[in-house]
């Protein structure tokens, strides 16, 4: 079998592959369109933002499973992976910490205006009095929206700069909130009007898409932080504007709408005076009463820890999948079974008998929904376990029992966990 990595990955995961019974084939530069041109005769697939689309996945008729090395699995057209019955599976948490750590650098790198400091320090100036005018973030309160892996990490490294922390998720219930002890926000603009400072922890959803709009920048004080390490289109990008010019508002980004990929320019307006007709200068720096973007270009995952927890998690997924069919964090394979009855088979360990057993279950029209088939010690005998929607009817009982290698025949309704 081949395995493709089409985008960069730790070298010591790369090693640790090419040690499993699989060809290695590293290809970290591919894109989206050479993607469709590689992955004839590509088995496991390791991708990390190379899109992987419906078109690449029409020529991938050996494909078995894609890993998306990450937290997030938007650049892969799951439900086309899902029509052929291709694994796709990621690596949730491993990057969580990193992100976290970039978040709050974001954050006291907006409060102190340390960007501006150091480039006028850079062009030979010494304006102590003007970067001693900081707010502090001290009994200040942060609220996180979508208290996940990352959005848990935020919250405890806030805790210990002295915030309190309010958490607005989909999950998340006053209770747990309790547990976690933050506040509990009831929708994300109760978050914002509980909050000086607003990060952004949630997915990229139908639901979420420019989920922060208007009334959210609107719901939090003047002068507030909005941090977002998590994806642009949560944000209604002209709004989060327009809130930095009326409202002060000071904003730390690592993700953007128009992010280059393979390019090294990124010529943008977003980190300059954002008052319409303000003179934008190569030495302009924000006033403390004004707001301002800081961005950095989607570096938030990108640490060397991180980077190698992602990779090993990797590893992990490709290595059970090959030694033991079985594949963790798996996304696409549904955890709700519409199976009623179980049919427990016990029956010697002869070729054709489960194939006779299965033809029966066909000519009755019963559907198997689920398949396990336990060997005993020695080989000699088998039982297999078979899922199925509709009871078996009397007839079609006996029809298997008929056989002479079915041992015997059993049928138990399963418990309705709904
Ligand atoms: N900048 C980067 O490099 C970088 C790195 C990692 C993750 N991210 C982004 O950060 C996001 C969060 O990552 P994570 O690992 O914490 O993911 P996660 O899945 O662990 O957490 C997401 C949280 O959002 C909540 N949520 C989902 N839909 C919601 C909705 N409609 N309303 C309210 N809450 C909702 C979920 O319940 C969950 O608690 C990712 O989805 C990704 O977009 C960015
Ligand atoms: O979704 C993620 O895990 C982050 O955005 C990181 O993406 P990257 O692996 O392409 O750096």
């Amino acid at each position: 079998m081949r395995l493709l990595i089409a985008d960069k990955l730790h070298p010591r995961a790369v090693e640790e592959l090419s040690a499993l019974p699989i060809e290695v084939i590293y290809e970290p530069d591919l894109t989206k369109e050479s993607l469709e041109e590689r992955i004839a005769g590509v088995g496991v697939l390791v991708v990390r933002s190379t899109p992987v689309t419906a078109a690449a996945l029409e020529k991938a008729k050996t494909l078995h499973l894609i890993v998306r090395a990450g937290a997030e699995y938007q650049t892969i057209d799951v439900r086309a992976a899902s029509r052929r019955g291709i694994y796709v599976a990621n690596c949730p948490g491993k990057n969580a910490a990193a992100v976290a750590e970039l978040v709050m650098g974001l954050l006291i790198a907006v409060d102190r205006r340390v960007v501006d400091a150091v480039t006028s320090l850079r062009n030979g100036q010494w304006r102590r009095g003007e970067y001693s005018k900081a707010e502090g973030l001290l009994g200040k309160t942060i609220g996180i929206a979508g208290m996940g892996a990352v959005g848990r990490e935020v919250a405890h490294r806030a805790k210990a700069f002295g915030l309190t922390v309010a958490g607005f998720s989909r999950s998340l219930t006053p209770m747990k909130a309790a547990e976690l002890g933050v506040v509990h926000a009831h929708s994300l603009e109760d978050l914002a009007s509980k909050s000086h400072i607003l990060t952004l922890h949630l997915p990229i959803t139908e639901r979420t898409r420019h989920i922060v709009g208007k009334r959210v920048f609107a719901a939090l004080p003047p002068r507030a932080i909005f941090i977002n390490a998590a994806r642009a289109d949560l944000v209604d990008q002209a709004a989060m504007r327009e809130a930095v010019v009326t409202r002060g508002l000071r904003v730390g980004l690592d993700v953007y709408p128009d992010e280059p990929r393979d390019k090294l320019e990124y010529a943008s307006d977003l980190f300059g005076p954002q008052t319409p007709g303000a003179e934008a200068s190569g030495t302009w720096s924000p006033s403390d009463s004004e707001g301002f973007i800081y961005g950095t270009p989607h570096i938030a995952a990108a640490t060397d820890q991180s980077q190698l927890a992602v990779a090993t998690e990797t590893v992990r997924v490709i290595r059970s999948f090959l030694l033991e069919g079985h594949v963790p964090n798996v996304v696409n394979v549904t955890t709700t079974s519409i199976a009623n009855f179980q049919v427990v088979i016990r029956m010697q360990d002869k070729i054709g008998t489960f194939a006779n057993v299965l033809s029966v279950l066909k000519r009755h029209g019963i559907n198997v929904e689920e398949v396990t088939n336990s060997v005993f010690e020695g080989g000699g005998a088998s039982c297999a376990k078979l899922r199925v929607v509709s009871r078996p009817s009397e007839m079609c009982l006996q029809e298997i029992r008929a056989f002479d290698e079915v041992l015997h025949v059993d049928v138990v309704t399963l418990p309705n966990l709904a």
